[in-house]
């Protein structure tokens, strides 16, 4: 992939080009931090264009270099007494705008690469909701599947054990990603308050609503989704009344994208986890949906005999084969390739929103755009959970609890906001319509000038 990327860049802004030779230098075994990189970075060369200060203070070059990254050990014991020993990071990337902020994924696949390729997304994204957060991600290798409470509880002491003296409401402020949900986020927070001796509600975010928790925490990032892919209809005289949607995954972002998506008149016909997808033709129920997974943390195989009727369930099957009209990719990075952006392309979809981060791959956005296809990327369209866990943080800081209603309003506005500010740095740059391009130089634009003002650090 990198040679084909490398000398794609010919035409670009010698920066940007030595940006990228650096990174495939400094990291070649870290492909998922190379992608995301490289998607940032092709879009840049009209900004720095018009910016030169910007390539003269050497923002590229320090943009693609964390500013701490931590890898630790995390020693646990089973429920039979057998120990177990996971890998543990915090990559802390980017705190120009305010402190580190980005979640914590629990899943066997994370590494290095994957936690900087999140991080650096997570920059961009927390710059585009326009509030003082920089850009953070954490993880470790560990699998929850399977595990049971007592092991997770294990875990995450012993993983916020080491954690917990890089962590501060104004320092880093970490939050759930995959296998990171309600249950962790507690443990976790009650050993950084054995170990801090501090009730910091504002040091994670995603907590329980009992205990400083906002409301709409859960469900924004796939209501902001599902908001921002509605709002790039409007503008086209479009809606998303009466429209087939697909969703993949059937996590937090794939369960409220898909409620958002019912609650706005469309017809939610499929959803998938890792070993297949269900297909219902009536609209998914979503009470059902949520007892499988949240309640039971079971399978979405389970879903046909309890629902009955015509839902059907395939092992196996790319969930992007059921022909929608908008399709929103909400499981897990490269998930949405080039013969899935063909298929959808086919059944003539007409938007596709990223719930997830990095879900569509480079080839598959290529063959959505070159269809004319509304291309909406993760670091815009999934924005809604960061700026929630940032009004989660205000009500901790102003100790008030705000009601779901009064939370969701700020939570469309600043999805409303994401929007425009893409729309207008698109059009400002000479590529009206390309979300892509005006969430990139958007978020870029605004990183850059406060690292500008603070000077070489
Ligand atoms: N939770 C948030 O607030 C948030 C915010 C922004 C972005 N994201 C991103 O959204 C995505 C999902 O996160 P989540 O919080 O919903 O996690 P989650 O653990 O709640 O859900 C992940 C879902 O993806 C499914 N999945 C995993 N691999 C798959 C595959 N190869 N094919 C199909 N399904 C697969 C899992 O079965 C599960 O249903 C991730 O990319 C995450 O980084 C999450």
């Amino acid at each position: 992939m990198s040679d084909v990327h490398v000398t794609g860049l010919a035409d670009h802004h010698p920066a940007v080009r030595a940006a990228y030779e650096r990174v495939v230098r400094r990291d070649p075994d870290q492909p998922e931090f190379r992608q995301a990189v490289l998607e940032v970075l092709e879009t840049l060369s009209p900004v720095l264009v018009q910016h030169p200060e910007y390539v003269e203070a050497g923002i590229l070059e320090r943009l693609c270099e964390p500013e701490r990254q931590i890898v630790f050990r995390v020693p646990w014991r089973d429920d039979r007494g057998r120990v177990h020993v996971n890998r543990g990071f915090r990559v802390e990337f980017n705190g120009a705008l305010g402190p580190y902020k980005g979640g914590l994924r629990f899943h066997p696949s994370v590494d290095l690469g994957v936690v900087k390729f999140l991080g650096f997304e997570q920059i961009f994204k927390n710059a585009l909701t326009g509030m003082s957060i920089g850009g953070g991600k954490g993880g470790s290798d560990f699998d929850p599947k399977g595990r049971s409470d007592a092991e997770v509880e294990r875990f995450c002491q012993s993983f916020m054990t080491e954690l917990f003296r890089h962590l501060g409401e104004h320092t880093d402020v970490p939050a759930g990603d995959i296998g990171v949900g309600g249950r962790e986020i507690g443990y976790l927070f009650g050993q950084y308050r054995r170990l801090a001796n501090r009730w910091e509600a504002g040091v994670l975010t995603g907590k329980g609503l009992e205990w400083g928790g906002s409301r709409v925490r859960t469900e924004a990032t796939g209501y902001g989704a599902v908001l921002f892919a509605q709002r790039m209809l409007e503008r086209r005289g479009r809606s998303l009344e009466g429209v087939r949607v697909v969703v993949s995954g059937s996590g937090n972002v794939a369960l409220y994208a898909a409620e958002k998506a019912q609650q706005l008149g469309a017809v939610v016909v499929a959803c998938s986890d890792s070993g297949g997808y269900v297909l219902d033709e009536k609209g998914l129920d979503l009470d059902l949906l949520k007892q499988i997974k949240e309640v039971e943390r079971g399978r979405v195989a389970d879903y046909p005999a309890r629902r009955g009727g015509a839902a059907r369930y395939v092992a196996g099957g790319s969930v992007w084969e059921v022909p929608c009209t908008v399709a929103l990719p909400c499981a897990t990075q490269n998930e949405l390739d080039a013969e899935d952006a063909r298929a959808l392309v086919r059944n003539e979809v007409a938007a596709v929103a990223e719930g997830a981060n990095m879900p569509t791959t480079p080839e598959a956005v290529r063959v959505l755009r070159e269809a004319g296809v509304l291309f909406a990327p993760g670091k815009a369209a999934n924005a809604g959970g960061v700026a929630t866990s940032v009004l989660e943080m205000r009500q901790n800081a102003r100790r008030e609890s705000w009601s779901f209603e009064y939370t969701e309003a700020e939570l469309a506005r600043i999805m409303a906001d994401v929007h425009d500010r893409c729309e207008e740095a698109a059009e400002r740059h000479g590529a009206p319509g390309d979300y892509v391009l005006g969430a990139n130089a958007a978020g870029f634009e605004r990183v850059a000038d406060a690292m500008l003002a603070q000077g070489l650090v």
